[in-house]
């Protein structure tokens, strides 16, 4: 699906953003794996969610969906074995955080992916869960996967070389099978949203400054959870607001999770006008208003330390600081080379495109903001969601038409966004 996109006037008016992704997969893979029955309330239906639901679905947990909540009834710690292979889709969490759990379970099962999927590196989760005792054959570190599980697993104390929450969450589920107690530690701490689930549903969990130790389980109890929106999803719109003269945007229901908002604090660095309103607890994770007003960004130097916490958003971040006084540099950012598609080069190559003056880094850019004036063109999204809205945003300060490529994509983490997108453009 080709999407045309003109210039904004401005940015206005009220948007509540959907359900975070990460949380919603989350509690989609607790609540099957707890006994009795759970509800999650305002979840995700993108693509990369359904996927996470269909793998439970075939393993045993009954899933209903009413409205925008879903009705779980837990098939507790040991799945059934599913009849066929679990199709993960797009979904690098669905498939790294369902082999920690698959690592414990005593049957072998198949994991595989779409082509975006099947070209991510998978040996970050086979190593640590190799080491627990899990048999994972797979194609030169790539889906699809085998996974034979074992029973106990060997608990093991694993220091990871990156910070990444899927790799964290596949060993944490994983020692919920395991003989003894199993820590994770990391460079910079990656978001804790398996942490603080973990706990509510019952999972014995301590947490240090860059590590988790989880203990064995012998079941999980059901939760009633409230999923809150999604701050990744949320960058989007923050972005368009900052850079489109004249706006001024609340967003409500904002996650806004100490290892997710980085984002958040590298914009308030810039200088941008965001104020964090209505801080609240939705169950166990802090949720706020932001409001945004289009302002006049100063550049920045960001790099590894921060990444992590806003590795999803770096793509649109790009784009606003293409849009600050001064020469941004980014560093340390080399995992966006293996997600949805390559960012790194997806950025570089389409935003000059429009006219930024990006250079390409092995780990990051270079981006001299001073003045460039974007200009409309026909742009490629490479399947990417991530991808396809920046360059939407992109196109709101454009002179001339963009024409986006393949934007079905957004999907799978923010299938309203076209529609969220025009009740706000003026
Ligand atoms: O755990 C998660 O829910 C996620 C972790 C991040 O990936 P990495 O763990 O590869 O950094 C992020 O990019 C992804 O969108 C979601
Ligand atoms: C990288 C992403 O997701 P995943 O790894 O789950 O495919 C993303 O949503 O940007």
């Amino acid at each position: 699906m080709e999407i045309k996109l003109n210039k904004a006037c401005k940015i206005e008016g009220t948007v509540e953003i959907p359900a975070d992704k990460s949380i919603t997969h989350r509690a989609v893979m607790l609540s099957s794996l707890a006994s009795g029955g759970s509800v999650i309330k305002n979840y995700l239906p993108s693509d990369d969610c359904l996927r996470t639901i269909a793998a439970f679905e075939q393993m045993g947990a009954k899933i209903k969906t009413e409205g925008s909540a879903l009705y779980i009834d837990g098939a507790g710690l040991k799945l059934q074995k599913p009849q066929k292979e679990i199709y993960a889709g797009n979904s690098g969490t669905t498939t790294r955080l369902l082999c920690g759990i698959l690592a414990g379970q005593n049957f072998e099962s198949v994991i595989t992916g779409d082509e975006s999927l099947s070209k991510r590196p998978m040996q970050r989760v086979i190593e640590p869960l190799s080491q627990m005792g899990a048999k994972i054959n797979s194609n030169s570190g790539k889906l699809p996967l085998v996974i034979k599980g074992a029973s106990p697993l060997k608990a093991i104390k694993y220091t990871s070389d990156k910070s990444s929450a899927q790799v964290k969450s596949a060993v944490l589920f994983a020692g919920l099978y395991a003989n003894a107690a199993t820590t994770y530690s990391e460079p910079v701490k990656s978001r804790d949203h398996s942490e603080r689930m973990f706990q509510a549903y019952g999972a014995k969990v301590e947490v240090a400054a860059n590590s988790v130790t989880v203990y064995p389980a012998e079941k999980l109890n059901a939760q009633n959870i409230t999923v809150p929106g999604d701050i990744s999803s949320a960058a989007f719109f923050i972005a368009a607001a900052l850079i489109v003269p004249n706006s001024k945007l609340t967003i409500t229901n904002v996650g806004i999770n100490p290892t997710r908002d980085g984002i958040l604090e590298v914009l308030k660095k810039m200088g941008a006008d965001i104020s964090i309103e209505n801080i609240r607890d939705v169950s166990g994770e802090p949720v706020a208003d932001i409001i945004v007003r289009y302002s006049k960004l100063k550049a920045v130097n960001i790099g590894a330390d921060i990444i992590p916490r806003m590795v999803d958003e770096v793509p649109v971040f790009a784009l606003i600081a293409a849009h600050a006084e001064g020469i941004t540099k980014i560093t340390g950012a080399k995992e966006l080379r293996v997600k949805e598609s390559d960012r790194i080069s997806a950025i570089k190559g389409q935003l000059s495109k429009m006219g930024a003056h990006i250079e390409e880094l092995e780990d990051g850019f270079i981006i001299e903001g001073n003045g460039a004036e974007l200009s409309g063109a026909t742009v490629n999204s490479f399947y990417d969601h991530r991808i396809a809205m920046t360059l939407a945003v992109a196109s709101l300060v454009a002179n001339g038409e963009t024409v986006i490529k393949d934007c079905e994509c957004v999907d799978i983490s923010f299938p309203s966004f076209f529609e969220v997108l025009k009740k706000i453009c003026r």
